[in-house]
């Protein structure tokens, strides 16, 4: 499975596997800075919570390797514009954030020359790409031990190898359950307006070769009354404190179909995606992207909505944490009560 990102140590420059053209083709696209990586995260050349962490990480080393500086003053001044800016490229994602952060606060520790700062930068990243495949192993057995053999699992949007490192969350702990012999058949939720289901969680299933049948947003509620569903599981963006998840948009609607039913809904995702300073998920800031993603659909080649027409287009939502049975992390499987049990699990170790 070809990776979301690779670090090239002989050019100093990053490699993203450009998922806007996913799956009709595979091709890479080459960052030599910052402002490059912070493009491609708004655009969505790369996107999921955990990889956009760790391109904002090499964002940070291309800052260091382009940088004219030659003191470490005046290096450590030009990283802290390119956090700014990396920052500023998505505003829900928290691992986006937590990832710059954990940069700028290597750049604090005593370093003799610029360039030795650099190569602290570029490990930094390094490192932080590797943990996250080493979470995301974590999370993917803790998941796959809820998987029961011959379930029907609907997913949302899409959570696997795209969307991190390598490995991923929420798909990944379906991958590991059909690793382990588990006869599993996904309903993978298109996922409009982006379409990282049908375009993203589809062509990764394919190359796992799990069975799955691609099925609209709104057929969830249906498949989840008839009895066919036994789970539902999706990732993350940011959860708060108390478990509330915001999460792609179309997951509190199929948290509420799901619970409905009685069908137990898991959210997979790092502890870097929790963020203990919001009590609550209404804190979570909510991305409004282009109008357009929702307006521009084509038939046949011809634009289907009205020239003039106006659209909504927030990529999140918030699911509240009673329509959620438990959350997946690297550190365990977390049941109520999220608000005490959530923030242990993530300072506890
Ligand atoms: C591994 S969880 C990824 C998470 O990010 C996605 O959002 P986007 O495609 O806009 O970056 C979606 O919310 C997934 O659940």
């Amino acid at each position: 499975m070809v990776r979301s990102l690779e670090w090239d140590d002989s050019s100093c420059t990053l490699q993203l596997l450009d998922q806007r053209l996913l799956p009709a083709q595979v091709e890479m696209v080459t960052c030599e800075n910052y402002t490059k990586v912070s493009t491609a995260i708004q655009n969505m050349t790369v996107r999921g919570a955990p990889v956009i962490g760790a391109a904002a990480a090499f964002g940070m080393a291309l800052a260091a390797c382009q940088s004219a500086q030659t003191t470490t003053e005046g290096l450590r001044a030009d990283l802290k514009k390119a956090a700014d800016v990396l920052i500023a490229s998505r505003p829900t994602a928290v691992n986006l954030a937590w990832a710059v952060q954990r940069m700028l606060k290597k750049a604090s520790v005593p370093a003799s020359t610029a360039d030795d700062l650099t190569q602290l930068m570029i490990a930094e990243a390094k490192l932080i790409a590797q943990e996250d495949v080493e979470t995301n192993r974590r999370m993917a057995e803790f998941g796959a031990a809820l998987i029961e053999d011959g379930d029907t699992i609907i997913h949302h949007c899409n959570t696997g190898s795209l969307a991190t490192v390598d490995w991923g969350t929420a798909l990944g702990a379906i991958r590991m359950a059909h690793e382990q012999g588990k006869k599993i058949h996904v309903l993978v939720d298109e996922t409009r307006p982006r379409l990282q289901g049908a375009r993203l969680t589809a062509w990764e299933l394919d190359q796992y070769q799990i069975p799955y049948h691609i099925i609209t947003d709104n057929m969830s509620g249906h498949f989840l009354r008839s009895g066919m569903v036994k789970k539902v599981f999706y990732g993350a963006d940011r959860v708060a404190a108390n478990g509330d998840v915001c999460n792609k948009i179309g997951t509190y609607m199929l948290s509420l179909a799901a619970k409905t039913n009685g069908v137990p809904v898991y959210a997979v995702f790092p502890t870097t995606t929790v963020d203990l300073n919001l009590k609550s998920g209404d804190l979570i800031p909510i991305e409004e992207r282009d109008q357009e993603e929702v307006l521009g659909i084509e038939v046949n080649g011809q634009r289907v909505t009205p020239q003039g027409a106006k659209a909504f287009n927030p990529a999140f939502d918030v699911t509240p944490n009673d329509l959620i049975t438990a959350l997946v992390t690297e550190n365990g499987v977390i049941y109520p009560p999220f608000d005490i049990n959530l923030p242990r699990a993530v300072e506890d170790f």
